[in-house]
């Protein structure tokens, strides 16, 4: 595709369109048939607000936030909608049932015997599909440290200072044995009941424990991530809400490359080597299959749709669950302003276009 055509507003509306309708057909058909570190997105891959935006920069962005709006194209009033999409509105049938399956779960959430008005909301997908990303984004959406912590799995991987780094290289990490599940299940149970807990910092370079350790605190949401976490039916069955990050594997491939280089000290044999050794076997055998145990099953990676659905559910998940209306964080009025800049710059680009 050309730069031309990938700044043209017309087709990326289409594919926003088209993304949401896929998100609903997904959300109905999953529900009905079939080192990151605590309580801030990881240090290992930090993304600044700026990158996000323009990760997410696509014309429909200047959609709603509100708990109660799903629109999954542009309303008639949007000034920036384009005439085509302008009579494009969703079935209401289609959309009334497509959300009513998540509605179930939050229910279930208000009639816990245990009554927690905590939600535990797990993220699991392939290496490099984007699950820290998109943690991340639900985590400012719903107002970071105020409201929300974020685990990670990759904390909990086991120690491994007493093997030789010979050995340690040779270990292979994408296989459940190789986490410490037991210590996060019980972390996430003490965070439901109130506690704090103080979860382990793991140094990907050295495959090893480091002697810090980061306080996660109780709060309305625990954002939990990481490749194995619908393998394990004692984790699985903390989580809330479960979303899958479906990305392809060439694409996950490249971006592993990247990072294990840059961030974590790797050459590129070594990457390839472990990659074809144990990451593919392993995501073939456990994480591929566990995808079945989603709510929510995300295709490509964090979207702008993708995110305004979940976020906007997770908001009221939130309100059912606590009988407390979500506080309206100063990240809110932030979200409306980048949303409102992008709508401006989507709507100046557009002039452009009709002018040229
Ligand atoms: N939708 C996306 N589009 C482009 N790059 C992305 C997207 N999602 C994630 N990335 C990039 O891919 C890399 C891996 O993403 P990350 O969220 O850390 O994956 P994971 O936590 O699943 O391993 C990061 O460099 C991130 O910036
Ligand atoms: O010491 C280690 C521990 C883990 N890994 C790899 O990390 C990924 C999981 O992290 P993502 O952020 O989801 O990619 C897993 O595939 C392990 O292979 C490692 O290389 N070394």
């Amino acid at each position: 595709m050309s730069q031309r055509q990938n700044q043209n507003p017309y087709i990326w509306a289409g594919c926003g369109l088209l993304l949401g309708v896929s998100m609903a057909m997904m959300i109905q058909h999953t529900r009905l048939g079939g080192s990151k570190n605590a309580t801030a997105p990881s240090p290992g891959s930090p993304l600044s607000r700026a990158a996000l935006s323009r990760r997410m920069s696509d014309p429909l962005d200047g959609r709603s936030s509100s708990p109660s709006s799903f629109n999954l194209g542009p309303s008639n009033q949007d000034p920036a909608s384009p005439k085509k999409f302008q009579n494009l509105r969703p079935d209401p049938h289609t959309a009334s049932h497509s959300f009513s399956p998540l509605i179930g779960t939050i229910r279930e959430i208000s009639n816990r015997p245990d009554g927690a008005p905590i939600l535990v909301v797990g993220i699991a997908g392939g290496s490099g599909s984007g699950k820290t990303t998109l943690a991340q984004a639900i985590y400012t959406a719903l107002g970071r440290e105020n409201n929300v912590t974020f685990i990670s799995h990759d904390s909990y991987y086991k120690d491994l200072s007493s093997w030789t780094m010979a050995q340690r290289e040779q270990q292979n990490f994408d296989h459940p044995n190789s986490l410490d599940t037991d210590l996060l299940v019980g972390h996430i149970e003490q965070l439901r009941s109130g506690s704090s807990v103080l979860i382990p910092n793991y140094d990907f370079s050295t495959h090893s424990r480091t002697a810090e350790k980061t306080v996660a605190r109780p709060r309305r949401v625990i954002l939990v991530e990481g490749i194995l976490i619908f393998t394990e039916p004692r984790l699985t069955e903390l989580l809330d809400v479960k979303i899958f990050v479906d990305t392809e594997s060439d694409v996950r491939l490249i971006r592993r490359v990247t990072r294990d280089c840059q961030e974590r000290g790797r050459s590129l044999d070594q990457v390839l080597d472990q990659y074809m050794r144990t990451v593919r076997p392993m995501h073939n055998e456990f994480v591929e299959p566990s995808k079945r145990q989603a709510d929510i099953i995300v295709p490509v990676g964090i979207n702008s749709v993708a995110l305004s659905l979940i976020t906007d559910h997770l908001k009221t998940a939130l309100v059912e669950a606590t009988g407390v209306q979500y506080l309206k964080t100063p990240f809110d009025e932030e979200n409306k302003r980048e949303r409102g800049a992008m709508s401006r710059e989507v709507s100046a680009e557009r002039l452009d276009l009709m002018n040229e």
